[in-house]
């Protein structure tokens, strides 16, 4: 009695514990039960959640369910993802599925968790996301989150009043006028190519690889239009840009699959994945090759250095104040760079691809360019066949697989109430291929079809490939620039053959990219 008497009054606390222990345990396993009522309570109300998502709302509830919405091989989780991703080209699967609804405005796809995109179907709703509704469309933050990093977070994600601003701005460089300052540097760098390819060559006629060539070469001319100088990637073997835009714009599968689930995650710097790290190192390195030349231009800039005619895009950026802060500048040049580089690089290759299969379309062209008096841009510009070959290579060959955008407000397209936030993909590839627009014979690569254009195919928006609308391409007459100039430039020098099989697809790539490496055999012309 003492003892326990004395211990109470020693450690207070352990006595009233002791003496409540069973109304403790009793509130402890009551409140576990409570804790256990509530996760099952949240479970529930979880799984509910996913039932109604799943196999209710996307059939009975979702106001865009009686769009047309392909079966086939359906997942009731995963939807039409391993459909998808298993196409060496999402366009082709898009334009398989419009020939059942051709003139339906918008085609229905469910995705992971049966969430629901649309696919602009009709030339008339194409022309309302791009022109006439554009400020109710814009870029998601998911794309943004998923693609900034390799492209630089520049004018794409740019909306309303802010993206006119900047936009304003830009569209001044690529203006006819400050074009033409552009001729000189770009046939240098066209002739270089050539160079460049000849040297390649022991005698006239080996087979020789051209895709690290073209791929240079067009990278330099980026650099010349954004900042200004010649990187001259094409004269070196050690190209910083040019080994990182290859492998940032072209993952590993375990890249993409690396990239695609961080993109998802929060920390993503912080995870131990490897690929994802070194692609991380990569996009730095990018970053701070461009920052000196901002930096370089900024200082030039605060000496009172004026812009010249052939101001490149960096020194309008500099100077525009209050647009860009110098780190912005880094991410636009960084965009430009990227947008620019992989699709007219694409673009060649199949260019010259077509040409050494077609000695038909090579032998028009050459006789063309012979007529020419000095082969001045002017010429160029006006050459009717080289006009129809690029624009038929642009149109079968679209580079761009498609464009996520997302609804900022409720929307009627086409008759079609779009609720806000639902997530559309552009699909220039798939319009610029659709029979009902171009005909039976869409898929054929005829340049002589831009002579007898009729009906829907005569309007702008059929030919999707650089879109159009406030937000066209800002690089397309750079791009037809310089690929005319260097097809010239090319076909004027050589004969042009290969013994390859036809080219089949890189999968899984954001642009059309060939699977193999061209090999061209080259002779004097
Ligand atoms: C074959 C070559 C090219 C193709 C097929 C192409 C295609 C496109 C397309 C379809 C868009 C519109 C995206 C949208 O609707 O939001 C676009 C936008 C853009 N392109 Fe290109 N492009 C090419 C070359 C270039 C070049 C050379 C540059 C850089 C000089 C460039 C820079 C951009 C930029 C900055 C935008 C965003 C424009 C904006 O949102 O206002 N592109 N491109």
């Amino acid at each position: 009695m003492t003892v326990s008497s004395s211990s109470s009054m020693d450690h207070p606390q352990l006595a009233t514990t002791n003496s409540d222990l069973p109304t403790t345990i009793l509130a402890t396993v009551a409140s576990t039960h409570n804790i256990l009522l509530l996760v099952l309570f949240f479970f529930l109300a979880y799984l509910l959640k996913c039932i109604y998502a799943l196999f209710i709302y996307p059939y009975h509830v979702s106001p865009l369910r009686h769009l047309p919405t392909p079966k086939e091989n359906h997942h009731w989780l995963l939807g039409q993802m391993i459909t998808l991703l298993s196409t060496p080209w999402m366009p082709y699967l898009y334009r398989e599925w419009s020939r059942d609804c051709p003139d339906a405005p918008f085609l229905r796809i469910l995705k992971i968790g049966q969430s629901e995109t649309l696919i602009p179907n009709t030339i008339t709703a194409y022309r309302e996301v791009l022109q006439t509704k554009n400020d109710c469309f814009v870029k998601s933050e998911e794309s943004r989150n998923g693609a900034a990093m390799v492209i630089g977070d520049g004018l794409p994600w740019a909306h309303g009043d802010d993206h006119r601003a900047r936009r304003a701005v830009l569209n001044k460089l690529f203006a006819p006028q400050r074009m033409k300052a552009c001729v000189p540097k770009i046939k240098a760098k066209a002739e270089q190519l050539c160079r460049t390819l000849a040297a390649k060559q022991s005698v006239p006629g080996d087979a020789v690889t051209v895709e690290t060539e073209l791929w240079k070469a067009v990278l330099d001319v980026g650099g010349i239009k954004s900042m200004g100088v010649d990187l001259d990637h094409l004269g070196s073997d050690a190209s910083p840009l040019h080994e990182i835009f290859s492998a940032t714009m072209r993952p590993s599968i375990r890249g993409h699959i690396e990239r695609w689930t961080v993109t998802h995650l929060p920390f993503k710097q912080y995870l131990p994945l490897e690929a994802f790290s070194e692609f991380v190192r990569k996009c730095a390195t990018a970053r701070s090759v461009i920052r000196k030349h901002v930096q370089a231009r900024r200082r030039a800039v605060n000496r009172g250095e004026k812009a010249r005619d052939d101001a490149d895009v960096l020194q309008a950026m500099v100077e525009a104040t209050g647009l860009w802060d110098d780190e912005q500048v880094v991410e636009y040049i960084l965009n430009f760079m990227v947008l620019g580089h992989d699709t007219t690089a694409c673009t060649l290759v199949w260019a010259l691809d077509t040409l050494a299969r077609r000695q038909d379309i090579q032998d028009r062209l050459r006789k063309e360019i012979n007529e020419m008096e000095e082969q001045s841009w002017a010429e160029i510009d006006r050459a009717h066949f080289l006009e129809n070959f690029m624009r038929e290579v642009l149109r079968v060959h679209c580079p761009v697989g498609w464009i996520p955008m997302v609804a900022a407000c409720d929307v009627e397209i086409s008759g079609v109430l779009v609720p806000k936030n639902t997530t559309l993909n552009l699909c220039p590839a798939m319009v610029n291929l659709k029979p009902e627009i171009w005909g039976p014979d869409a898929e054929e690569f005829d340049p002589d079809r831009w002579d007898r254009l009729e009906g829907e195919a005569g309007s702008a928006y059929a030919f999707a490939t650089f879109h159009n609308g406030p937000r066209v391409c800002i690089g397309k007459a750079l791009t037809l620039m310089e690929l005319k100039m260097v097809i010239v430039e090319l076909v004027s020098q050589f004969k042009m053959e290969t013994d390859m099989e036809p080219l089949g697809l890189e999968t899984p790539s954001f642009t059309l990219k060939p699977k193999q490496t061209l090999q061209l055999r080259l002779f004097d012309a």
